[in-house]
């Protein structure tokens, strides 16, 4: 499999923080760049005034970034494609813009998520909708604001193929945004779409003052439950001790700069959770909780994101039931 992202243009689908960002990376490190969004007053911003100050605001986007509209004019001659709307819309999206994608392009999904109706990973979704477009992932701990400000960002781009994983990965790295290659699709895949839900139960201790011992508790262990998992879909260990496993949960889970973390602190303070930015776990937690019920994985933690988010347990009853489980092996 050969792509030219070296020479042509980059597609970048998606105008939200992370398409906006990752777009100007490329366009501020010289490559020809063209991001689509569907929101006309986003492109406008992007084109007029190199800003989007609804998804990045305050932030200067380089004047070499060009946005459209016109899905077709994006991804005409494309020599790469990276899709970076969120995972539970990826499937339609795919769908509405199937005609004007290159057939044989490899197409880099940046979503961090599991398809809550049918318990797809994205690359999945792609296969059963553009099965001629190999499947790749770019995931890792990266928040769009730091790398829209030009700080260093360092992130895995997968493949099956790993001679494919290595030709994007050179191709999309910049200055600014270190792309190390895998060929462990499924691990990266799983590593960035669970860590969220992570985030969430991290977020949700601190809001409902738990105490930063009990946070470190619930991540190592919720890392457990996310390993296991990933295990019984076929990731590899060491992939999830990576920048899409071990490297993301360490970024989201400590800082409110990530959306999951901030929506788990409100749920923790009992603040509302209407119209808060975009936070995927939301959507992963229940499936995830779903994925473990049917492979008999031990995922107290994940579960009990899931019974929260839906209001079945309180945060104290969700203590109360982690604290007074059967004692047992920690390795175990
Ligand atoms: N933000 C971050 O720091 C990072 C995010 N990610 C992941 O990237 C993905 C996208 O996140 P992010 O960019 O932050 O999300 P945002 O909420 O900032 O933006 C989402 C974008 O998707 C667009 N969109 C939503 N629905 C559709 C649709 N049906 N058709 C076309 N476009 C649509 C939105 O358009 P509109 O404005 O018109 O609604 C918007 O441009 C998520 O999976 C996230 O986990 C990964 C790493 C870092
Ligand atoms: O994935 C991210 C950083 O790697 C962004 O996290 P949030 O979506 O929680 O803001």
């Amino acid at each position: 499999m050969s792509v030219n992202t070296s020479n042509g243009r980059i597609a970048v689908l998606g105008g939200g923080a992370w398409g906006t960002a990752l777009a100007n990376t490329f366009a501020a490190a010289g490559r020809p760049t063209l991001l689509w969004a569907r929101d006309a007053e986003t492109v406008a911003a992007i084109n007029g005034q190199a800003a989007n100050p609804r998804y990045l605001p305050g932030i200067a986007l380089d004047p070499a970034l060009r946005a459209t509209t016109d899905a077709a004019q994006a991804l005409q001659g494309a020599g790469a494609i990276l899709s970076v709307v969120p995972a539970q819309i990826f499937g339609s999206v795919l769908q509405s813009l199937a005609d004007h994608i290159p057939a044989g392009l490899p197409i880099v999904i940046c979503a961090k998520g599991i398809e809550r109706a049918t318990g797809l990973l994205p690359s999945a979704v792609l296969q059963a909708t553009l099965p001629d477009n190999p499947p790749a992932a770019l995931s890792g701990p990266s928040f769009a604001t730091d790398l829209a400000r030009g700080l260093p960002t360092a992130v895995t781009v997968a493949a099956r193929d790993r001679e494919l994983a290595a030709e994007l990965a050179a191709n999309l790295s910049t200055p600014r945004l270190r792309c190390y290659s895998a060929d462990d699709l499924t691990g990266v895949e799983i590593g960035g779409a669970l860590k969220n839900v992570l985030a969430l139960a991290a977020g949700a201790a601190a809001g409902a003052g738990l105490g930063a011992s009990a946070q470190a508790a619930l991540i190592t262990r919720g890392f457990v439950e996310l390993r296991r998992i990933g295990a019984a879909l076929g990731a590899q260990g060491e992939t999830l001790m990576g920048l899409s496993g071990l490297g993301d949960l360490m970024l989201t889970c400590g800082s409110g700069q990530s959306r999951n973390f901030a929506y788990g602190e409100a749920l923790g303070r009992g603040e509302p959770l209407e119209n808060r930015p975009l936070a995927e776990g939301v959507a992963t937690a229940s499936i995830a909780a779903r994925i473990a019920r049917e492979h008999a994985i031990a995922a107290p933690i994940i579960t009990a994101v899931d019974a929260i988010l839906k209001g079945e347990s309180t945060i104290a009853q969700t203590v109360e039931a982690l604290m007074t489980r059967p004692l047992k092996h920690e390795a175990d």
